[in-house]
């Protein structure tokens, strides 16, 4: 038997994006999956910003009453909040209680720079509507799937299982939702497609899903290993570390903040954002050159290797801010991989376009797509499903 879906029944989702500096949101109707509202409070604890989360989250529920959708509306039906470490309890979304939230904060010390902030989230939003189911939606979740070869680090066993010290992967919303995105944009059901997909925004990450199927991915115990980052070194040897400490005289706060907030492009060139770099190489800049070298390289790099874990590839999916902007950094990522069946097209590669595209060319035996993320969507569906159940 069918039920008709209730008209009166509600069907909004509020989606909560707390990061360590920012928090995204969105309102969402799960109708026709149309935005109500969306925005960004910005510099938190910064001068000139507001003074903390609490506060911003404030400012969220001010703003929307202003626009007319307050946070008391009855059509709300659920909050969703991305959470970004979920450890290897969470591996679904999961309905907030007082003991998951335990959980959650039990898994800061793993993810110090993004769990807090998420908390405070879910937090504030309980306390100004207690009423509501509050769901956690995990970064780390797509990637639980793991096989145990690409998920464990080759460490003392006993000293990984005793501090829970594997490979957890981020960004994992983004990761389903445009590997989904790119099966369809083929055409193909996802169960037959295998991709690579590189979410490149500030935080930078790979994945190779396998059908549908996250094998293997390269960020790590937290979002610092892998790709170049905006500020974020990615792999390096952990002996840096060591001989920091050894030789620099370092703290362990200072590297944490040296590699996290001070490397990556901005440690490379002193910026951060491709645009501004972009410029700089036009004007002969030849830090700014180097830092999209060293960026490219490694992309390239994990694009090899995750050639080989997958054996077939049928997409590489650019996404996020970088991936689905810089024509610049795809042409360059994707330049020379001719022996790999990548061919890509340089004038479909230079059209600015909002929507999912493929810019390789006809020939191409991997199509390489430029496929808009849409984590809060993905956030929004994973909530209500689970609110409605
Ligand atoms: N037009 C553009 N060309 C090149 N890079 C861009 C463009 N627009 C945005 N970016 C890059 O995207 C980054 C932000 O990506 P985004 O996915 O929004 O990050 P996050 O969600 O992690 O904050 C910026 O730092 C900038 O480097
Ligand atoms: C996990 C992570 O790196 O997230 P973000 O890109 O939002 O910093
Ligand atoms: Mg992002």
């Amino acid at each position: 038997m069918t039920t008709q879906a209730d008209p009166t029944a509600p069907n909004r989702v509020l989606v909560l994006n707390s990061g360590s500096s920012s928090v995204k949101y969105q309102l969402l109707d799960m109708g026709d999956h149309g935005r109500l509202a969306s925005g960004l409070v910005e510099r938190i604890g910064e001068e000139g910003g507001v003074a903390d989360h609490g506060e911003a989250l404030r400012q969220v529920a001010r703003r929307l009453a202003d626009q007319g959708v307050g946070l008391d509306s009855p059509a709300l039906a659920a909050i969703g909040h991305r959470v970004v470490h979920g450890g290897t309890r969470f591996t679904e979304p999961t309905v907030i209680t007082d003991e998951v939230l335990a959980e959650i904060e039990k898994l800061v010390p793993l993810a110090p720079l993004h769990n807090p902030a998420n908390i405070t989230g879910i937090k504030v939003a309980r306390e100004l509507r207690p009423d509501l189911p509050q769901v956690a939606v995990f970064d780390t979740a797509f990637h639980s799937t793991l096989p145990e070869a690409a998920a464990r680090y080759a460490i003392d066993a006993a000293t990984a299982d005793r501090f829970g010290i594997r490979r957890y992967g981020f960004h994992g919303t983004s990761h389903a939702y445009v590997s989904r995105a790119t099966a369809e944009l083929l055409g193909r059901p996802v169960a037959e497609v295998n991709t690579i997909v590189l979410h490149l925004g500030n935080g930078a990450s790979a994945s190779a899903v396998r059908g549908g199927v996250c094998v293997d991915t390269s960020m790590g115990l937290t979002p610092l290993e892998g790709l170049v980052m905006g500020t974020r070194s990615g792999d390096i040897d952990p002996a840096v570390v060591f001989h920091l400490q050894r030789v620099g005289g370092m703290g362990t706060e200072e590297i944490d903040t040296l590699l996290n907030k001070r490397s990556g492009l901005l440690g490379l060139c002193g910026a951060n954002d491709m645009r501004e770099i972009g410029r700089r190489i036009g004007e002969g800049d030849r830090d700014a050159r180097l830092a999209f070298d060293v960026y490219v390289h490694r992309l390239r790099r994990y694009v090899g290797a995750f050639t080989a874990v997958l054996g077939r590839v049928d997409a590489i999916a650019f996404t996020a801010g970088v991936g689905e902007n810089s024509a610049a950094v795809r042409a360059a990522a994707m330049s020379g991989l001719e022996h790999l069946g990548i061919e890509l097209d340089p004038v479909h590669n230079a059209v600015r376009a909002s929507g999912p595209r493929v810019v390789s060319t006809a020939a191409s035996r991997v199509a390489v797509a430029v496929v808009p993320t849409d984590e809060e969507l993905e956030i929004a569906r994973d909530t209500y499903a689970l609110a409605r159940s």
